[in-house]
């Protein structure tokens, strides 16, 4: 157990209190629309982010598995940390990554299959923890369908013939998705600051797509092209999606991958859920052919998900780690 000299809260940075401006202007996909894709490829294209409706994940799997987080959440701090420390995986308290990154948040990291997540040892009972597993794993296959119909009609929008060419990545039976629980619990001490406290600091996802699901409390905020920060309005029934690293080199930049963070909440916990889709670690990452015109050069140099993930584990979350990645003038 890593134990913090100061109290947590003091060494959390503070984020200075902007008013919090709603993104008025959230492309908002209706999957039961014909021409969802068009809009999926504009909003990858211009924000790297949207939300998703009419979905067809059952709102059951949501609730159940948001209840059994906040049965988890509200064990005491020994019981969650016999699910610990997550290097890689398990549970994690205020400390994110291996680096030094510090939020107001605490979290289950899991791997995605279906093994690893019935192994994660859990301080409940084993009745308790058959059906903490079965709503992960529910959970988990709807919304990897989802992720995989999502870029199904983001590679149709690209006019990509091959249409699984993005979701067969997730598919792969070695994939190295992973799932996330974070609880955000409320902090009352910040209401007498002028100022927001960090509860998952900015970065960007290194993955393919990032598909999140929280509860009605607000925090999450993405950074816009001209870099001001907006926050998400909460939408329980919905899911966002951010693209990830790999994705914006794989269309050579034209997809955007979103700055996000997460400010904590003076009164109310957030609960939200995030499936990591990765592709196997053997995999190359690198623009596809049909996506580059006469003449058009690589953005990034080749690599394999293992290197840039092997890589992203080095850095700290607010590190821009392309940057290591991309082809430079003078260094081609
Ligand atoms: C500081 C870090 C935490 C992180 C690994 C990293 O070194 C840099 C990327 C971070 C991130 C962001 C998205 C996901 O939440 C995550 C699981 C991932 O794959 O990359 C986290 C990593 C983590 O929390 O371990
Ligand atoms: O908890 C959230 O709403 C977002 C967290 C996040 O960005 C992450 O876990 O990578
Ligand atoms: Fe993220």
């Amino acid at each position: 157990m890593v134990v913090l000299s100061k109290p947590a809260i003091e060494q959390i940075s503070l984020i200075q209190n902007h008013k919090p401006t709603f993104f008025s202007g959230l492309p908002t996909i209706d999957l039961s629309k014909p021409d969802s894709k068009t809009h999926l490829v504009k909003a990858s294209e211009e924000v790297g982010f949207f939300k998703v409706t009419n979905h067809g994940v059952p709102m059951d799997f949501m609730e159940r598995l948001e209840a059994e987080a906040v049965k988890f959440f509200s064990l005491a701090q020994p019981e969650k940390e016999q699910a610990g420390p997550a290097n890689p995986f398990g549970f994690g308290n205020k400390i994110i990554g291996p680096n030094g990154d510090l939020g107001w948040v605490e979290y289950l990291l899991l791997q995605t299959n279906a093994k690893s997540i019935s192994q994660i040892s859990l301080a409940i009972s084993r009745e308790n923890r058959e059906i903490f597993c079965s709503a992960v794993n529910d959970y988990i296959s709807a919304v990897k369908k989802l992720a995989c119909e999502v870029l199904e009609l983001l590679a149709e929008g690209l006019k990509i013939q091959t249409t699984n060419v993005f979701s067969k990545l997730l598919m792969d039976e070695e994939s190295d998705s992973v799932f996330r629980i974070n609880h955000y619990p409320p902090c009352p001490e910040i209401q007498a600051l002028d100022c927001n406290l960090t509860g998952f600091g900015e970065h960007t996802d290194p993955q393919i797509i990032s598909v999140l699901r929280s509860n009605k409390t607000s925090g999450l905020q993405i950074s816009l092209p001209d870099g001001s920060w907006v926050s998400v309005p909460p939408d329980h029934t919905s899911f966002f999606f951010i693209i990830g690293d790999s994705l914006q080199v794989m269309t050579n930049g034209r997809f955007r991958s979103v700055k996000h963070r997460v400010l904590a909440n003076s009164q109310k916990s957030r609960v939200s859920m995030i499936y990591f889709g990765a592709p196997a670690l053997r995999e190359r990452i690198r623009p596809m052919p049909v996506l580059m015109n006469d003449g058009d050069e690589s953005l990034y140099r080749d690599f394999t998900w293992s290197e840039y993930k092997k890589s992203a584990y080095k850095s700290r979350l607010a590190d821009y780690r392309l940057g290591l990645f991309e082809k430079r003038e003078g260094l081609l």
